[in-house]
């Protein structure tokens, strides 16, 4: 049994946080506003596997009301929707992020992030992909106010 999921998060640029993203501390200028560490792309990764088991979404499961997950580490949240992917009896088969921004380029930082991802969910890395674009100027992405990611993920049943 294979089950398909999608995922989608966008925070705001803005100066004096750091810029967090795949779990990775990225050398920038700017960071993102949010309750959390505000990692877009570890936020759309996880809606993408509660979705795929039709678990809800991560404002469900750690909602920005509650103070246990001020500044959290999207990390360890990662941790716990891997958990819980594996407590339904999943696995991850692959999951392949897009992430807009136009600046910084993330191109060096790719593997660090797909690293980060892949020990957190206790998968190979080639089971990780994460690209970046940019939006060539246009629309919030392209004025630089915030960052957008993607995510589809690929669950499959333990033991296939
Ligand atoms: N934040 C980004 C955006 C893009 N890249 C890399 O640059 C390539 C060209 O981007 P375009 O938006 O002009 O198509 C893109 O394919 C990525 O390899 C990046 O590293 N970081
Ligand atoms: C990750 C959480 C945790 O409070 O915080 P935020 O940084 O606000 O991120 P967002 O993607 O807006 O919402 C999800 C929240 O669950």
């Amino acid at each position: 049994m294979m089950r398909i999921g999608y995922g989608f998060d966008v925070h705001e640029i803005v100066a004096g946080r750091p810029l967090v993203l795949g779990g990775q501390r990225i050398p920038a200028e700017f960071g993102l506003l949010g309750h959390s560490d505000a990692d877009v792309v570890l936020h759309a990764v996880m809606d993408a596997m509660l979705g795929a088991l039709a678990l809800g979404d991560i404002g469900q499961h750690f909602p920005n009301t509650d103070l246990r997950f001020k500044d959290a580490n999207s990390l360890e949240l990662l941790r716990h929707v891997s958990q819980l992917v594996h407590e339904r009896g999943y696995r991850l088969g692959n999951l392949d992020v897009m992430v807009l921004a136009e600046a910084p380029k993330l191109a060096p930082y790719s593997l660090r992030m797909r690293e980060s991802i892949a020990q957190t969910c206790a998968c190979e890395v080639d089971q990780v992909s994460i690209k970046a674009t940019t939006m060539e100027t246009l629309g919030f992405v392209g004025r630089k106010e915030g960052i957008a990611a993607q995510a589809v993920v690929l669950l499959v049943s333990e033991g296939e």
